[in-house]
């Protein structure tokens, strides 16, 4: 069993450890999460976790390394890394807006690093998440790719196209979430209480995504069979365009993704 450290326990961090010990490849104790107060990993070290203020400490017997401290928060932390961190060890980067060079420019050319875009959604196991190396595809992506086959679905991406990664599936989630949100916001207007209405709105939205994973359709071709002609579906779809649902959500992935490659020196 590897050892895992998780540089910056925050919300990704911590949602991905407890996706890899839900997963069952971990076990609490193979993995070291480390935060700037120890007062502050409280939590997590009541769960079984190995967690620490001493980021190199904590990373020297690691056989990964994963970086997950805010973009304007990583060279400080890397410079701290320098001295400890070895070839044989991998270093993956889910930091948004951080290239694999701009990584090695600081921890040095002779790093293995890999780039991973997960979302909050791995810690129940259903995270999508892009990986991208500047490396040729090795024994080391590999490992990379497992790590987060164990909880979720993966896309090996050129990594140019991270940040684009970026803005559709790690902000993407919550993009959905809001929409699920507004849904049962319309539910409550329309009769059913605040609980229903949500519940009602998950299971639709769940249904829906599943509708296409399992059939591998086009949404264009599920929606097709829910328009009746001259029904309600079509009449409420083409208000929601009318009001600009498709363009705004596409507007706000292009604007998520524009941001999402200038946060390394922002
Ligand atoms: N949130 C998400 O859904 C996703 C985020 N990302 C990327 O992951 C990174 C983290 O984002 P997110 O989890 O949202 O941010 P958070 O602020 O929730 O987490 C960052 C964590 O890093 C810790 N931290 C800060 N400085 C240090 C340090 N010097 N040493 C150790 N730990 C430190 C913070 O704790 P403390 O202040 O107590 O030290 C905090 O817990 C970002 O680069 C983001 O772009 C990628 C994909 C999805
Ligand atoms: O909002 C952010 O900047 C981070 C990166 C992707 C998801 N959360």
């Amino acid at each position: 069993m590897s050892k895992i450290t998780i540089i910056g326990s925050g919300n990704i961090g911590f949602s991905l450890a407890k996706g890899l010990v839900t997963s069952g490849q971990f076990k609490p104790d193979d993995i070291t999460l480390t935060r700037r107060s120890i007062a502050a990993l409280k939590e997590e070290a009541g769960l079984g976790f190995r967690v620490s203020d001493n980021n190199p400490e904590a990373s020297s017997d690691a056989d990964i390394i994963v970086l997950a401290i805010l973009p304007q928060q990583l060279k400080k932390v890397m410079e701290e890394l320098k001295p400890v961190v070895q070839p044989t060890q991998v270093i993956v980067s889910v930091v948004s807006g951080v290239s694999c060079a701009d990584v090695k420019a600081i921890l040095g050319q002779d790093k293995i690093v890999v780039r991973a875009m997960p979302n909050t959604a791995i810690a129940i196991g259903q995270s999508m998440t892009c990986i991208a190396s500047d490396d040729a595809p090795g024994e080391k992506v590999a490992v990379v790719e497992r790590l987060f086959e164990a909880v979720g679905s993966v896309v090996i991406i050129q990594e140019d196209l991270m940040t684009s990664a970026t803005a559709l599936c790690a902000c993407g989630i919550a993009f959905f979430l809001r929409a699920i949100r507004a849904a049962s916001q319309g539910g409550v207007e329309i009769g059913f209480h605040a609980h229903d209405a949500l519940k009602m709105a998950v299971q639709t939205a769940k249904g829906a995504a599943d509708l296409l994973l399992q059939t591998q359709n086009h949404p264009e071709g599920e929606i097709d069979k829910v328009t009746s002609p001259k029904g309600c579906t079509i009449a409420g779809l083409n208000e929601m365009e009318h009001y600009g649902f498709s363009s705004a959500f596409i507007k706000g992935i292009k604007l998520s993704a524009k941001k999402a490659g200038g946060l390394y020196n922002d």
